[in-house]
């Protein structure tokens, strides 16, 4: 049985500008009053993730920055290590010209820059250190192998007394592969990537915002 939703953010809820999808916020807000709460699990930094929170009127805790940074009942954590990523980031920078992506000296765990550039050029670049690279399609990250959206959305799951398995999760890209394995029911939208859409156990006819309804309205509501 679903006990919660959890949702990714950009070419999710948003679609391909970035812009919210007004079908996506309210299929959120009906699984919401079914008092089935929504968790969001995204790239972004907390601020913005928190933001979404209080103005779409989500209920369930709070992944951010690719699992790097989570927020709970239990308080706000830093888990992934940016001086990691920093270094990798100093040493792409002398061999790239890469530019950083907005609000990110409020990023705590993990570097954000635009994809300006191929990932298999950056991921070749930075081989021999110890970070991992997401295209998320809207931006390229550096993050610490040592979390990902899957292992932070289970903590944050268990600080809400709910099983991994009780979890409809949606996305749309590489960064929510992990996400999507520790989920018990894992969705992704029609316009994500092939690798997540083939982990997924339902993709859904329609793209973004419009997907997540149908979703939702599928198996939830
Ligand atoms: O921050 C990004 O690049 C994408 O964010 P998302 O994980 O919510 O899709
Ligand atoms: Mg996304």
């Amino acid at each position: 049985m679903i006990k919660a939703v959890a949702v990714d953010v950009d070419g999710t809820i948003t679609d391909g500008k970035r812009r919210l999808c007004c079908s996506a916020i309210e299929s959120i807000r009906a699984a919401e009053e079914l008092g089935i709460p929504v968790i969001i699990v995204t790239g972004n930094i907390l601020p913005v993730t928190k933001t979404l929170s209080i103005f779409i009127g989500t209920s369930g805790g709070l992944v951010a920055e690719n699992g790097g940074v989570i927020e709970s009942s239990r308080g706000r954590m830093v888990l992934g290590d940016i001086q990691k990523c920093q270094e990798a980031y100093e040493f792409l920078k002398t061999k790239q010209p890469i530019e950083k992506v907005d609000f990110s000296d409020q990023r705590v765990s993990e570097i954000a820059f635009y994809r300006t550039l191929p990932v298999n050029l950056i991921k070749d670049t930075l081989k021999d250190f110890d970070v991992k690279i997401y295209d998320t399609k809207f931006a390229l990250h550096i993050t610490d192998p040592a979390v990902d959206k899957g292992t932070s959305l289970v903590r944050v799951a268990g600080d809400m007394g709910i099983l991994p398995e009780e979890i409809l999760a949606v996305g749309d890209s590489e960064n929510d592969l992990e996400f999507l394995k520790v989920a018990g029911l894992k969705v992704a939208v029609a316009n994500a990537a092939p690798e997540l859409k083939a982990s997924a156990d339902y993709v859904t006819q329609k793209p973004y915002g419009d997907g997540v309804k149908e979703a939702l309205e599928r198996f939830v509501l």
